[in-house]
């Protein structure tokens, strides 16, 4: 596969558009049709060697065509096929009819499949074309499929999954794995269709890399390809100061703990110095738990406006714990007012749920210097229109609202995404399901803290934070705590 088409995200939209730009360069849909067709039935006889029979289920679009062909290749290798289809065969059009012609072999019913032990099922249902809630005779299969604990290897995408969007439109196969072509498409990375796909293939059809690429958007699978161009300098002379000074504000006595945990990570994730920014009356708390990270009395905003004079002070991490929603908006509009780049995180967001837009106005403009790092309910304070949109997908809705704010937004979850004011996005894969922690968040803001006190840019620092913190919970395995997170930040892997 080619590299830069290994992390691309392609919807289905832009892949009918790509389609049809192959279609007139040339390139025979029906040859695409058949690699595909083809590939489905290899991965089956791979994957299921003991299959007793492969029952394929076939739609009425090309996702069809695509279950016809391996019909036909799975009976020439000499395994045992029943074939059923959706809606009258004899219908179907263009590559999927001559698919279904080619097929020697009986055709029965969608309605008269019955589970049997040691079928195999290959989903050809719906794939990428699935516009709207799964027919009724369609639900009863997957009901039937289900209850008989088959294998399911789905064709583009087990059917019921919104392409677009991850959604099981009515009901859905779970897969024990999925075949899909040339690129993955929203629906595989976004839940629920991710864990509904099972295990993806990606299968190189011929599609040329020009045409994908002169017809896809700037959605791409986070990894350390998209942004490894932008991670900080590494010389000899890196002296502390040029690896950047981070300050974290920590919150009151009684809760200091999120400050402190995005500190460590900070310092552990790269930052240069580390200053924990803390009300005189927290001090004794702070103070008794830091040692490499700083500790300096921040008592209101003229305090912080003094610590601004010093010009090498220009990254801060503002939420964790935070609890005093008047004092976060004053600290942040002073930052911004100064020109600084800020992490804003937890408290610091739902501190501005009566006035998102007063925010957004803070650091209009220029380098996008705010990274927001919301979970769904916060993002739901700053942006409830496009929380409330049933219609958009996750990727859909933290674009819009990146482009709103004009910050780099982490919309968290076990399908994270990163997206930037000019659009481009990425959806997480690394993270561990154990990595949903008290204090994960906290970690995950002082690694971004750390990447923009590097001078990294909002978004790649942002990308890469998320990258390193499922890295760390990786590493740091199933039962960890926040504190075993921060001890297993690796540095940044520059090779490849
Ligand atoms: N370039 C590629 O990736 C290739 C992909 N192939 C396969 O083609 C399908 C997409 O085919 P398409 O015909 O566009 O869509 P579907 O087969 O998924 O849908 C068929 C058909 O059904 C109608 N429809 C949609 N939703 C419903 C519904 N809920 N109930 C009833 N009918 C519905 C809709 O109007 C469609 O016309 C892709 O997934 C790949 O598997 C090619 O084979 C090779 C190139
Ligand atoms: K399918």
């Amino acid at each position: 596969m080619h590299k830069d088409l290994d992390t691309l995200i392609i919807t289905p939209e832009e892949m009918g558009r790509i389609d049809r730009a192959a279609a007139a360069s040339g390139l025979s849909g029906y040859g695409l049709m058949e690699r595909a067709g083809q590939a489905v039935a290899a991965a089956a006889l791979r994957r299921f060697p003991g299959a007793l029979r492969f029952a394929v289920l076939c739609g009425p679009g090309n996702n069809g065509g695509d279950g016809y062909v391996a019909a036909r290749a799975l009976q020439e290798a000499g395994a045992a096929v029943a074939v059923h289809a959706l809606g009258d065969p004899g219908s179907l059009k263009g590559d999927a009819a001559t698919a279904f012609k080619a097929f020697d072999g009986t055709v029965a019913p969608l309605a008269a499949y019955g589970p049997r032990p040691g079928d195999v099922v290959i989903d050809a249902l719906f794939g990428a074309g699935l516009s709207r809630d799964l027919p009724e005779e369609a639900v009863r299969i997957i009901e039937a499929v289900r209850d008989s604990v088959l294998p399911v290897l789905a064709v583009d995408l087990p059917s019921g999954i919104d392409g677009r969007t991850g959604a099981v439109r009515g009901d859905a196969f779970a897969a024990a794995a999925t075949v899909t072509f040339m690129c993955r498409k929203p629906g595989h990375l976004l839940l629920p269709g991710r864990t509904l796909c099972g295990e993806v293939e990606v299968f190189d059809i011929g599609i040329p890399a020009r045409i994908l690429a002169g017809h896809a958007g700037h959605m791409r699978v986070n990894t350390p390809a998209v942004w490894r161009i932008a991670l900080p300098v590494e010389t000899g002379a890196t002296h502390k100061y040029v690896r950047g000074h981070l300050a974290v504000f920590s919150g009151p006595a009684t809760a200091t703990g999120a400050a402190r945990l995005s500190a460590s990570a900070g310092l552990r994730a790269g930052a240069g110095l580390v200053t924990v920014l803390s009300p005189p009356e927290a001090l004794a708390a702070n103070a008794a738990h830091l040692t490499a990270v700083m500790l300096k009395p921040v008592g209101g905003p003229d305090d912080l406006a003094v610590l601004l004079d010093d010009e090498r002070l220009k990254t801060f991490v503002l939420g964790p714990g935070f609890g005093d929603f008047g004092k976060a908006r004053t600290y942040v509009r002073e930052i911004a007012g100064r020109g600084r780049r800020l992490v804003l995180d937890a408290d610091g967001i739902s501190a501005f749920r009566d006035e998102p837009d007063a925010l957004f106005r803070l650091f209009a403009g220029g380098e996008p210097r705010l990274v927001l790092t919301p979970h769904d309910g916060e993002f739901a304070r700053l942006f409830p229109d496009l929380a409330e949109d049933a219609g958009l997908s996750k990727i859909e809705r933290a674009q819009k609202a990146a482009a709103r704010s004009h910050a780099a937004v982490i919309l968290k979850g076990a399908d994270t995404v990163i997206a930037a004011p000019d659009g481009r996005a990425l959806v997480n894969a690394n993270a561990p399901p154990w990595l949903a922690t008290a204090g994960s968040g906290d970690v995950l803001a002082g690694i971004a803290g750390a990447h923009l006190a590097q001078g990294m840019p909002a978004f790649e620092a942002a990308a890469s934070a998320v990258w390193r913190h499922g890295e760390a919970g990786r590493a740091a395995g199933e039962g960890m705590t926040a504190e075993d997170l921060v001890g297993a930040l690796r540095g940044f892997d520059r090779t490849g």
